[in-house]
């Protein structure tokens, strides 16, 4: 063991330590903050990992260069092989497409946008399909993962999906399928001995690193036939979207050597937008209904994923459903607190949180102006995260019951 470590779980050579238990990762790093204080380490295979639960550490950290670039992760070179977009990439690279990200965010999702109309549309279809299934208990339907996905559609290349058109079906079942392999796709990175003991090919079989390929390059198909048909139809007086934006700036560049703009970068910074900004907003959606619908008398709330939201340092009774924590000694409402972080701080911030915040706020009004949750009788809902997933905090997929508010 490496002098100057925190604390923390260390566990067996080659596999570190092994969790055995049905505890989620949230819940088993809320222990281990209780137990070593905030800072502390998990040994998971031979990676040694540290966990700062402190909002000013956090802060400190996370604004330093030196905790800017990705860690070089071998599984996820199988979805991106060169490091491109925005998620993966780093230095020099990873600045511009970041910058270039936050400019455009800003330019297509401000005032009374066509992307705050296609945000009003995406719910006011929601709501029509949740209607439907009025009266008997049912999860929350596909429809809300779709309307997620055409919002960010319309805002990469100006236009959406019809909900019955079978290719945005397939679209978020390719989606959803690369998601899911992430977390198996990254074993490998912390055992890094089995490369030394398996063929490549053996691995890729093992953790799914073929199959993932192949949904990657269905996914960027999308993105292809996309990106030629902008490059077909642009008009340099009339950018529509992101996809246009990008390329006019292509083409602004094109004899700069520092460049590092391309059709393969513009396909991965697509992809990463879909990565990034889909399973996010649509579970932080899910999570809101099942609040709501354990607390019909509630208004409004922050869905929090991480140990500090649940740190009584910060929250009176943080386990506790309590909306009017976010009203302050006016009774105004206050967005910003110590000790809420769910887009987290510093230089990899999140880089759509404006579009996230206006998209939650526009669905949430929506649902709750014509709809009411509830739990359907005889039932209890869960508000444990599914410890299936170690990435994003996760519902449990349950059934509610949707009224039509009169
Ligand atoms: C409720 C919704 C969302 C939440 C809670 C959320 C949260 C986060 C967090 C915590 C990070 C930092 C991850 C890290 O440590 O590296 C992040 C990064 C990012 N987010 Fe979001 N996000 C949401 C929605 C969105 C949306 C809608 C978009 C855009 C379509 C988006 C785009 C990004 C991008 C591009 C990054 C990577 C930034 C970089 O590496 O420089 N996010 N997000």
């Amino acid at each position: 063991r490496p002098p100057g470590l925190p604390p923390g779980r260390w566990g067996l050579p080659l596999v570190g330590y092994v969790p055995l238990t049905t505890r989620s990762i949230p819940q088993q790093l809320a222990d281990l903050r209780n137990k070593h204080g905030d800072i502390y380490m998990w040994r998971i295979g031979t990676q040694i990992q540290v966990f700062l639960h402190d909002h000013q550490l956090i802060k400190e950290a996370f604004t330093r260069p030196e905790f800017q670039d990705r860690v070089d992760f071998k599984g996820l070179r199988f979805m991106d092989p060169n490091k491109l977009g925005i998620i993966h990439s780093n230095g020099e690279h990873w600045h511009n497409n970041r910058r270039f990200t936050l400019r455009q965010l800003r330019d297509l999702g401000m005032g009374k946008s066509k992307l705050v109309s296609a945000v009003q549309s995406q719910s006011s279809l929601l709501v029509q399909e949740l209607k439907k299934q009025a009266g008997r208990p049912a999860p929350i339907p596909n429809t809300l993962s779709l309307a997620i996905i055409n919002v960010i559609w319309h805002m990469v290349s100006g236009k959406e999906f019809s909900l019955t058109d079978p290719k945005i079906t397939q679209f978020c079942q390719l989606l959803n399928e690369a998601l899911e392999k992430l977390n198996l796709l990254l074993v490998p990175d912390y055992l890094p001995w089995l490369y030394s003991v398996l063929p490549n090919k053996v691995i890729g079989r093992i953790f799914g690193i073929d199959r993932t390929s192949d949904t990657r390059n269905k996914l960027y198909k999308y993105f292809i036939d996309d990106i030629e048909e902008h490059q077909r139809t642009l008009d340099p007086n009339n950018p529509r979207d992101f996809i246009d934006g990008y390329l006019m700036e292509m083409e602004g560049r094109k004899d700069d050597p520092q460049s590092t703009l391309s059709e393969e970068d513009l396909t991965v910074l697509i992809f990463d937008l879909f990565v990034a900004g889909f399973e996010t907003t649509t579970n932080t959606l899910i999570w809101i209904t099942y609040y709501l619908a354990s607390n019909p008398q509630g208004t409004s709330v922050g869905c929090s994923t991480v140990t500090v939201h649940n740190s009584c340092r910060y929250w009176d009774k943080p386990d506790h459903f309590q909306p009017e924590r976010w009203l302050d000694e006016n009774n105004k409402f206050t967005s910003k607190k110590e000790g809420f972080i769910p887009f987290s701080i510093g230089k990899r911030q999140c880089a759509g949180e404006s579009l996230a915040r206006m998209e939650l706020l526009i669905f949430t009004t929506a649902l709750f102006q014509s709809l009411n949750f509830s739990i359907p009788p005889g039932n209890t809902l869960s508000l444990e995260v599914n410890p299936g997933d170690a990435i994003v905090s996760l519902p449990i997929h349950q059934d509610l019951i949707v009224t039509i508010r009169k």
